[in-house]
């Protein structure tokens, strides 16, 4: 099987691919895809010696979809659907359009003829539950559903929107699951991103600094504690099967603040080591128990990044960064240093790639009104209810139980 070789491959048909098609004129696409396969040996080999031959993926079909084509092939038996998307840059380059590769039993490779605009408003468009929009692709918009996949990670150099996409996707959650989402957010860059969301209801605690961070995780990994117990009685394996309906998002922006250097004073050093290890500790096995890790860096390297929360986060954001390796920290590939310096502009990845503009708004609040604390203390206080909510995180005194909400500790 070649499959392997498809990274080798892919350099050395990228070559051959430009000098074959430099000359040649009036090349369908489906002939480009195939030139494709065939300069990446994106085949199996069958037989042995003489008779040995490569077989290919066998093309099924085409069609229109929404916004542009798309061509069906039935891959040999031997190459996974996870193998295609290492040669969709390939196939997008040879084509000049943008490509997504989809599985059904069967590859579908879908040609946009969409660009993406520069600026898309953010206009709350409704996703279901804990699916949220996230932005608009040549394929139409994409969603992220936290239940499916519930930790994140963003990367991007500054200035890129990493920022505006947290805000985004908090104003959705809110606007979605306005009694069930709570929010803890490590705002290390000075706590000034995220200040006008201190009144919502649903932001349990805002962290500043190190100490404050520290404060609020260790709250976070005693629940925990209390959360897994909980579960174990009642022989739950996930919340997502439990019935419990609080989902308890953290944000982490920027996490490279909570990375230690040389100069870090020793003691602030533990403080940061214990805050990467709760993170770490929530990546692996909060998932499960309804809490969700969104992790943003500017500076994505081993350090600022620990190696567990990377690993345990199945969608990656990244805006343009400055080098190839930085791309391949967050996204564990390439591509984001060659994306378009605009703001707004990355790629996403679950268990497929693609790019995005994500939506702006230059005051996400305006939609959060009716979640404000003194709104909701009025409107508590009429029904003979006090609700106002504690900024701090909230202390469990005792065992929560499996049908609890969030404001039911
Ligand atoms: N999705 C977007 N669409 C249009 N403009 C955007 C978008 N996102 C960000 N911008 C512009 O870029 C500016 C910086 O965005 P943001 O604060 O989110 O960057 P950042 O990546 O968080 O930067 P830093 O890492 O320096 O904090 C915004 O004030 C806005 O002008």
């Amino acid at each position: 099987m070649l499959v392997e070789s498809i990274g080798f491959g892919a350099v050395v048909g990228g070559v051959l691919l430009a000098q074959s098609m430099a000359g040649k004129k009036g090349k369908t696409d489906r002939d480009k895809i195939e030139e494709v396969f065939e300069n990446v040996y994106f085949s199996v080999r069958k037989g042995s010696g003489k008779d040995s031959y490569d077989e290919f993926p066998k093309f099924l079909n085409e069609g229109e979809w929404e916004h542009g084509h798309s061509y069906v092939y039935q891959l040999p038996k031997g190459i996974p659907f996870s193998a295609s998307e290492k040669i969709r840059p390939a196939i997008e380059d040879a084509l000049n359009k943008p490509v997504a590769m989809e599985w059904s039993g069967r590859l579908h490779i879908k040609v946009s003829k969409i660009r993406i605009p520069e600026n898309v408003q953010y206009n709350c468009i409704e996703g279901k539950k804990w699916n949220v929009h996230l932005g608009l692709s040549p394929f139409g918009d994409k969603f992220i559903d936290f239940d499916k996949y519930p930790h994140m990670i963003v990367g991007g150099m500054t200035r890129k929107g990493k920022t505006v996409l947290l805000k985004s996707i908090t104003t959705s959650l809110c606007l979605q699951n306005g009694e069930l989402a709570q929010f803890y957010m490590l705002d290390l860059k000075g706590g000034l991103e995220f200040n006008s969301y201190a009144n919502l209801k649903q932001v349990k605690g805002i962290a500043d600094d190190v100490n404050s961070s520290l404060q609020i995780l260790e709250q976070l990994n005693h629940d925990l504690d209390k959360w897994m117990e909980n579960f174990k009685e009642q022989r739950y394996s996930n919340v997502v099967e439990s019935g419990v309906s609080r989902r308890v998002f953290i944000i982490v922006d920027e996490g490279a603040e909570l990375a230690k250097t040389p100069s870090t004073p020793r003691e602030d050093k533990k403080k940061m080591d214990r805050c990467q290890a709760i993170l770490s500790r929530i990546a692996r096995i909060g998932g499960a128990l309804g809490y969700r890790l969104i992790f943003c860096t500017q500076y994505p390297t081993g350090d600022t990044l620990p190696r567990q929360i990377k690993q345990n986060a199945d969608t990656k954001v990244c805006f343009a960064l400055p080098t190839e390796i930085a791309s391949r920290v967050v996204l564990d590939e390439v591509g984001a240093e060659q994306l378009p310096r605009i703001p707004g502009r990355a790629i996403l990845r679950t268990d497929e790639t693609t790019t995005i503009q994500v939506p702006y708004d230059n005051d996400f609040t305006q939609y959060l009104k009716e979640w404000e604390r003194e709104q909701h203390r009025e409107e508590s206080q009429t029904d003979g209810r006090d609700t106002k909510e504690p900024r701090q995180a909230p202390v469990h005194d005792k065992k929560p139980n499996s049908e609890a909400s969030p404001f039911r500790y």
